[in-house]
C-alpha cells in the first residue's frame, strides 16, 4: 500500500507518536509525506518515506499529483484546525482530489487510528475492485 503522511506544525508531534506506535506497520507499505513531517518522522523512527516538498511550498500539491494518478492508497493528513494555513487553497485542493478519487483520508489522530488498523486488517481491498486500478497499473 501506498500511504501519504502529513501534518501541520502543531500535529507533528502526534504524527511522530503516531508512527511511532504503528512504526511495525507502517514499514511494510510504501511511505510518502510533505518535507518536514517526513523529516520528522525518518529520524523519529528510521522509517524510509519518500519526501517530497514542504507543504506551503508545494509539497500538498505533489502528493495531490500522486494522489490524482491513483498512486496513493490512503492519506493521514493531520490538520491543525485552529490556525490558519498560508497555502489553504494547495490544502483544500489535496482533500479535494481525495474525494474525487475515493482515496480514504484521516484528517486527526482517532480517524488516523481507525485507518490504520483498517489496514492492518486488509480492508483496503475493495479499491482495487472498484477501480480496477493499483499503482503499478494506473490507468486501470
Ligand atoms: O503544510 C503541510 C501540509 O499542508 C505540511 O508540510 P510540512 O510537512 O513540510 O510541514
Amino acid at each position: 500500500m501506498h500511504i501519504a503522511l502529513i501534518a501541520h506544525d502543531n500535529k507533528k508531534e502526534e504524527m511522530v507518536r503516531f508512527a511511532i506506535a504503528y512504526k511495525d506497520l507502517l514499514k511494510e507499505h510504501t511511505l510518502y509525506a510533505t518535507g518536514t513531517t517526513g523529516t520528522k518522522i525518518m529520524n523519529a523512527t528510521g522509517l524510509d518515506v519518500h519526501r517530497f516538498l514542504s507543504g506551503p511550498i508545494g509539497g500538498d500539491q505533489q502528493i495531490g499529483a500522486l494522489l490524482a494518478e491513483n498512486r496513493i492508497d490512503c492519506m493521514v493528513f493531520l490538520r491543525d484546525p485552529l490556525t490558519a494555513q498560508p497555502h489553504e487553497p494547495d490544502i483544500l485542493a489535496l482533500l479535494r482530489l481525495a474525494d474525487v478519487h475515493n482515496v480514504p483520508v484521516a484528517t486527526n489522530l482517532a480517524a488516523a487510528e481507525v485507518l490504520i488498523r483498517s489496514i492492518k486488517q486488509g480492508d483496503f481491498a475493495w479499491r482495487e475492485i472498484v477501480s480496477g486500478k493499483t499503482f503499478e497499473n494506473p490507468e486501470g
